[in-house]
């Protein structure tokens, strides 16, 4: 699905990726953790074609295509799915009418039939129920005086509308209430398949015990230096950071 080589990223003057390396296999679950300012973040920007950052080497291949080569909408249609750490309000564009646009253009570019306005209401109030989202959110612009926890609510809503075949969810737990990260997760759970990758930044174990991840990494000074499985994860919860590093350099 997903085999990243070497990436070296900058931004601003300074290197941020610096050497990267990744491989994603349909079905997988992978968790990356890591230190701030590491470049989890960035990594996730990369990947869905944000601006602003200037990949000096390496290469991305999402499903046998050269990724970085395309622009960031073709990514979307293609499949690849960004959730925000911090999600965007976009005044005066009604959510609802955000969500038709984007299905509509994934499902015209794989040449299906654009769905119509009943079909489209019986799919988004079948996600919203998933949810846990009142319908007066499909009326509201984008993200426009969310709660935070909402925002996040309706980033998961996106990617259960568009089910995308690559979805990078960044930060997607945090400032989420006990109630809302339980519902979140079922979402993402919900959005598991074989033929659907979903790499999660988190900072915490705790959201891992909700989503089982298949791999965890950590991410550290622009490169992953450590794989495992969730274990991992309740080890760096544990210890840290400091440890792997030293492992990592000796
Ligand atoms: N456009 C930019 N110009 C300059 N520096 C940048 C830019 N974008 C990111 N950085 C820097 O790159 C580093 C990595 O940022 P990134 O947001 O990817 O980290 P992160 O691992 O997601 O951190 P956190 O856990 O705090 O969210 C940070 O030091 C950040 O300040």
């Amino acid at each position: 699905m997903l085999k990243i080589s070497d990436l070296h990223v900058s931004a601003g003057g300074r290197q941020i990726l610096d050497g990267l390396s990744l491989e994603v296999a349909a079905g997988e679950v992978h968790a990356i953790m890591g230190p701030n300012g590491s470049g989890k973040s960035t990594l996730a920007q990369v990947l869905a074609g944000r601006e602003g950052y200037e990949v000096t080497s390496g290469s991305v291949i999402y499903r046998d295509r050269d990724l970085l080569a395309l622009p960031p909408e073709e990514r979307a249609r293609e499949g690849v799915f960004l959730a925000f750490q911090y999600p965007v309000e976009i005044p005066g564009v009604n959510n609802v009418y955000l969500l038709k646009a984007a299905l509509n253009a994934i499902r015209k570019h794989r040449g299906e039939a654009e769905a119509d306005a009943f079909e489209f209401l019986a799919l988004v109030r079948e996600k919203m129920k998933l949810m846990q989202m009142d319908e007066s959110f499909l009326n509201r612009g984008v993200n426009e005086g969310f709660s935070g926890g909402e925002k996040k609510r309706n980033e998961i809503l996106q990617m259960a509308v568009l089910e995308p075949a690559l979805a990078l969810l960044d930060e997607t737990d945090s400032g989420l209430d006990i109630d809302a990260l339980r519902i979140v997760a079922n979402g993402v759970n919900s959005l598991r398949r074989a033929d659907r990758s979903i790499v999660m930044v988190t900072h915490y174990q705790r959201l891992l015990d909700y989503i089982e991840p298949d791999y965890v990494h950590v991410l550290s000074d622009g490169r992953i230096i450590k794989s495992g499985d969730k274990s991992l994860a309740l080890e760096l919860e544990k210890r840290g950071y400091d440890w792997v590093k030293q492992e990592a350099a000796a």
